[in-house]
């Protein structure tokens, strides 16, 4: 992380502490209520430039045996991670950089929290930081952190979406599907 890192003020548009922090796009793997085999995860706003998300582990998300898929936690620390930039960024940020540290098997049914700040951040780029408790399920245990996380973020403008917006729907039939057979 760089030396000069500032801490903004949050932007008006975040939520009051300890209100939710809605989806930031209802197809979102992650947090969207239109991505029915996705993640689903919530959050709300914490304290000062943090955020607190929830994750019910499902089976599906099944990784080793009775054990939560890596993919899958990396996945819930990027939105986690992303989410909390909305507390400094009054719009979109897409990750550069991600790190996971796996500390405990988390076993499937556990209801995990994450707890997202950010670190600084300086030009376009958010540093931010997080970590894992399983909160409900057979291993729960509040003061132990499973999983931590940084990420780098960059803030993007409505054109870095703008090659991609076709594809909302998966792969248009043209010019790039398969028509022509
Ligand atoms: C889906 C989102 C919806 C958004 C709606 C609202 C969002 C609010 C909630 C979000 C929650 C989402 C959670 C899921 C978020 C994803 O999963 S996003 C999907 C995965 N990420 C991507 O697809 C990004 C793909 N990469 C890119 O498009 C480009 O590489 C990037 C990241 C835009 C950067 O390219 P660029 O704009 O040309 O940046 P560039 O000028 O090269 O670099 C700018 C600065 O960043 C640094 N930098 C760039 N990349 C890196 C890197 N990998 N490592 C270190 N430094 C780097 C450069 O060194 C430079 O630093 P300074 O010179 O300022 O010191």
């Amino acid at each position: 992380m760089p030396d000069d890192l500032t801490l903004p003020e949050p932007v008006g548009s975040f939520p009051a502490a300890g209100q939710p922090v809605p989806q930031h796009w209802s197809r979102c793997f992650g947090c969207g209520d239109q991505s029915p085999a996705g993640m689903s995860m919530s959050f709300t706003a914490g304290e000062g430039l943090d955020v607190w998300g929830r994750l019910e582990v499902a089976p599906r998300y099944q990784g080793g045996p009775g054990v939560i898929h890596g993919g899958i936690l990396s996945t819930a620390f990027d939105e986690a991670l992303g989410m909390v930039c909305r507390s400094i960024v009054d719009g979109p940020v897409v990750t550069g950089h991600l790190e996971i540290d796996f500390a405990r098997p988390i076993p499937l049914g556990s209801v995990l929290e994450f707890h997202a700040r950010i670190d600084g951040s300086i030009r376009r780029k958010v540093y931010a930081s997080a970590e894992a408790r399983i909160v409900e399920g057979p291993t729960a245990d509040p003061d132990v952190v499973v999983a931590t996380s940084r990420g780098l973020f960059l803030t993007v403008t409505a054109e870095h979406f703008e090659k991609t917006k076709d594809f909302v729907d998966g792969v248009p039939e043209r010019p790039f599907g398969t028509s022509s057979i």
